[in-house]
């Protein structure tokens, strides 16, 4: 865990300089704040952000050196979650902890807890409903501890307020930013039937008790952290380089130097 961990390392090697915000970047939101981010749709300040950021950040202007930089990434099933993390996690160099994966591989394992665990994990997808919190946490927690990263993406979790909860509980932090990708229900149908990827519970059933539970348990951890200036919605409609054109001015925004485009350039 990074608590235990002085001095991490960064997820990149150091001659990249990635993880933290570049001194011209520093430099100029300490000048200029408060920036705007355009397009803000959340009620999140950037300044607050920043602030968050810079006090929070391993490394950077003398925040803990051993806390990573956490963003809970949530947004119904089918919003493109996990398209844009992937996105996040190479452009701005994020390590990418997705629940559902971490969930699916323990499926597939054959680990040590045994297969009538498995098979618990697996009836619970199929229903779609919410993994006990213990198992969750446990796994999000090993594969934080797993890596060295100073910035980290927790894909769908937390999925209810007992979530929430359990993972501040046990890993003793909280995010510093949450990501909420809004999309309107008859779009997220119509992306997660097409997703193909022989998912279990990719099929209407499935989904419509999804969409239920992400309503009646999802929504209210988004409005706990929103009441905390934590969240940033970003409209998930459109196509997904829009979409990512949003999220990108948000972590450009923060002060996150954009790894691809500077490689582009040949920076
Ligand atoms: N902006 C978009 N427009 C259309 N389809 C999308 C978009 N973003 C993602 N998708 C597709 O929708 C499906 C669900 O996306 P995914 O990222 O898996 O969402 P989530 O992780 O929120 O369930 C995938 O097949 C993905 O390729
Ligand atoms: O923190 C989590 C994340 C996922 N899940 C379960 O795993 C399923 C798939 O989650 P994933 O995030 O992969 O789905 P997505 O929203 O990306 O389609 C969910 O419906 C839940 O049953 C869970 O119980 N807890
Ligand atoms: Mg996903």
């Amino acid at each position: 865990m990074w608590r235990r961990r002085v001095g991490a390392l960064l997820l990149r090697p150091r001659s990249s300089s990635i993880p933290t915000p570049s001194a011209t970047h520093r430099r100029r939101h300490h000048l200029l704040l408060p920036v705007s981010v355009p397009d803000e749709k959340g009620p999140l300040a950037s300044n607050v952000l920043l602030l968050r950021l810079f006090t929070s950040q391993a490394g950077a202007d003398g925040g803990n050196p051993r806390k990573p930089f956490i963003a809970f990434v949530l947004g119904g099933p089918g919003s493109g979650k996990g398209t844009q993390c992937t996105r996040i996690a190479s452009d701005f160099g994020f390590a990418h902890l997705s629940a559902g994966d971490l969930l699916r591989n323990e499926i597939a394992s054959g680990s040590e807890k045994g297969v009538h665990f498995r098979e618990l994990i697996l009836d619970i997808i199929k229903e779609g409903r919410i993994v006990p919190s213990e198992i969750t946490v446990e796994l999000i927690r090993k594969a934080m501890e797993s890596t060295d990263a100073k910035r980290v993406l927790i894909d769908g979790f937390p999925r209810c307020e007992e979530n929430r909860i359990a993972f501040e509980r046990i890993t003793g932090t909280e995010p510093d930013l949450v990501i909420f990708f809004d999309c309107p229900e008859d779009e997220m149908v119509k992306r997660l039937l097409g997703r193909n990827q022989g998912r279990v519970d990719d099929n209407i059933e499935t989904i419509k008790k999804r969409l239920k539970v992400f309503e009646n348990l999802n929504i209210p951890v988004v409005d706990y952290y929103s009441s905390r200036g934590k969240v940033h919605k970003i409209s998930a409609t459109g196509t997904e380089e829009e979409i990512f054109g949003a999220v990108r001015k948000l972590f450009a925004s923060l002060g996150f130097e954009n790894f691809v485009f500077h490689k582009s350039r040949g920076l």
